[in-house]
């Protein structure tokens, strides 16, 4: 079997135990974990002169480099977190374009492809993960590699009237038809995706599924990314530290809700803030008795935009809780820190609520990780945003509108309320979309059409 060399921007910390927050980290470690290969990308240090590090740790061969500081500022605070993020999001208002931010974001995917030349064998997969690197593929066949190459993109994929809002949407879109394979995490996204080729570039659709635009034959599919369902039964079933701050029958007959996000302003926190806030005010019966654990670790602080969401979500947890907290009873926890992944697990198995209601997200793995931590013959509820990419195939949660406050307050009643029958049930039925595609099908479904596909020559 051809060996995997998968390229990221972010690479999952290497230390065991050390908390990642972020999906692609978590989600990649794990489906490399088993097959072994490669992993190539940034270190997350800025140095002057950055030189590249190689460190094997059981079967993954962790090859890491640092970025200047200008690479760092063009390619990824500049086009990749304050251009493409917010566009991919949706957030046409929150995104800016800087044509030098966007040469050092070329730059960059032509450097760190120059970089992984000398460790490629001829038969080597190469895997190539989100938005940072859509030019990548365009940048290894110039320098003469001609291994298959796919692409996943662990973001949405915007409809082509906001795509288009990037000034030089063209160019970057015909970058990723150097993929022999690109993946999306919904079939939303593939058509928006789809819908760009043939509508702006009058890309075709051929006989048997695959594309062709701008000169080059590739093939688009749907890959939701999983998670590993029974260690993180375990782990939640496990975890029972000392500070465990939710115990839902002993100590106290309070129940508790929880939210995990990166701090990002895609995930919803003050729309859900203010949802929350709605709740204890149409629901008073249910005041002390309900209290709200939000982790949001900061993530991108140095991005304008990350820092004011960062001052109004403080200015809202102050508010929530100045207003109706009591001397025994505070409605909000919020904690800006990382959490280590047992840790959050055993916190999701003993909250009555996970609360995840992105404005827009790829998929959203916390979705999952919460109902597979849940103990099944006591689960809690899912409240989920129709906006997650996880929202298609956990439609048993109970689905909201993110930008509807009161309906997010009803659905939080409603799932305090819910008889066990009716949790079980539910549960079960995530628990089924979970298994059927949990981190593994993600893995090997992508590889297997990755490895399949035989496309047009190329020149
Ligand atoms: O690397 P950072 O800038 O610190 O950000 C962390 C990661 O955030 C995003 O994660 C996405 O991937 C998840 C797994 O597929 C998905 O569930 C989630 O909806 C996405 O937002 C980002 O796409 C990654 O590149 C970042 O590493
Ligand atoms: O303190 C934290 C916060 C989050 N996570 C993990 O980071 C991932 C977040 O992925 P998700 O897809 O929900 O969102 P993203 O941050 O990738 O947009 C999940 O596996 C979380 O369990 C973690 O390990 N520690």
């Amino acid at each position: 079997m051809s060996r995997l060399v998968v390229v990221s921007n972010r690479v999952a910390p290497i230390k065991a135990g050390k908390a990642a927050a972020g999906g692609l980290a978590v989600g990649v470690y794990d489906a490399l974990r088993q097959s072994g290969g490669i992993w190539f990308g940034w270190n997350g240090d800025i140095s002057a002169d950055p030189p590249i590090n190689s460190e094997q740790v059981g079967n993954i061969t962790y090859v890491t480099l640092g970025l200047t500081k200008r690479d760092y500022d063009q390619y990824y605070r500049g086009f990749s977190n304050a251009t493409l993020w917010p566009i991919f999001h949706y957030r046409i208002d929150l995104a800016r374009y800087d044509r030098d931010e966007y040469e050092g974001y070329r730059r960059v995917n032509q450097m760190l492809a120059q970089k992984l030349k000398p460790l490629l064998k001829p038969d080597d997969i190469i895997w190539i993960h989100d938005y940072h690197l859509i030019p990548f593929a365009e940048e290894c066949r110039r320098l003469g590699i001609r291994n298959r190459i796919g692409f996943f993109l662990h973001i949405p994929f915007p409809p082509p009237e906001i795509l288009t809002v990037i000034p030089p949407h063209n160019e970057l879109l015909k970058t990723l038809c150097y993929y022999d394979l690109i993946g999306f995490q919904t079939e939303t996204d593939r058509l928006a995706f789809q819908d760009y080729m043939t509508r702006e570039v009058r890309g075709v659709i051929e006989a048997d599924g695959s594309l062709t635009a701008y000169g080059q034959n590739f093939r688009s599919g749907v890959y939701p990314i999983g998670v590993v369902p029974n260690e993180i039964q375990q782990l939640g079933e496990t975890y029972k530290g000392r500070r465990h701050p939710m115990r839902r029958t002993s100590d106290t007959a309070r129940k508790t809700i929880i939210s995990v996000d990166r701090l990002d302003y895609s995930k919803g926190l003050v729309e859900r803030f203010k949802a929350y806030e709605a709740f204890l005010d149409r629901f008073p019966e249910h005041r002390r008795n309900v209290e709200f654990f939000q982790i949001a670790p900061t993530s991108r602080s140095d991005v304008r935009t990350y820092q004011s969401i960062r001052r109004q979500l403080e200015s809202e947890a102050g508010h929530i809780n100045g207003r109706l907290s009591d001397l025994d009873w505070t409605p909000l926890h919020y904690l800006n820190k990382s959490h280590e992944r047992r840790i959050l697990m055993g916190l999701f198995r003993s909250a009555s609520i996970g609360f995840v209601t992105p404005l827009r997200d790829g998929m959203n793995l916390v979705a999952k990780e919460y109902v597979a931590a849940q103990n099944p013959e006591d689960p809690g509820v899912l409240v989920l945003s129709r906006f997650a990419g996880a929202a298609r195939e956990l439609t048993s949660a109970l689905i909201v509108n993110p930008y509807d406050c009161i309906g997010m307050a009803e659905a939080l009643d409603r799932a305090l309320r819910m008889p066990l029958a009716e949790r079980r049930d539910r549960y079960e039925h995530m628990m089924r979309a979970i298994r059927a595609a949990d981190l593994s099908a993600w893995r090997d479904n992508f590889l297997r059409d990755l490895r399949a596909f035989v496309s047009q020559p190329r020149e």
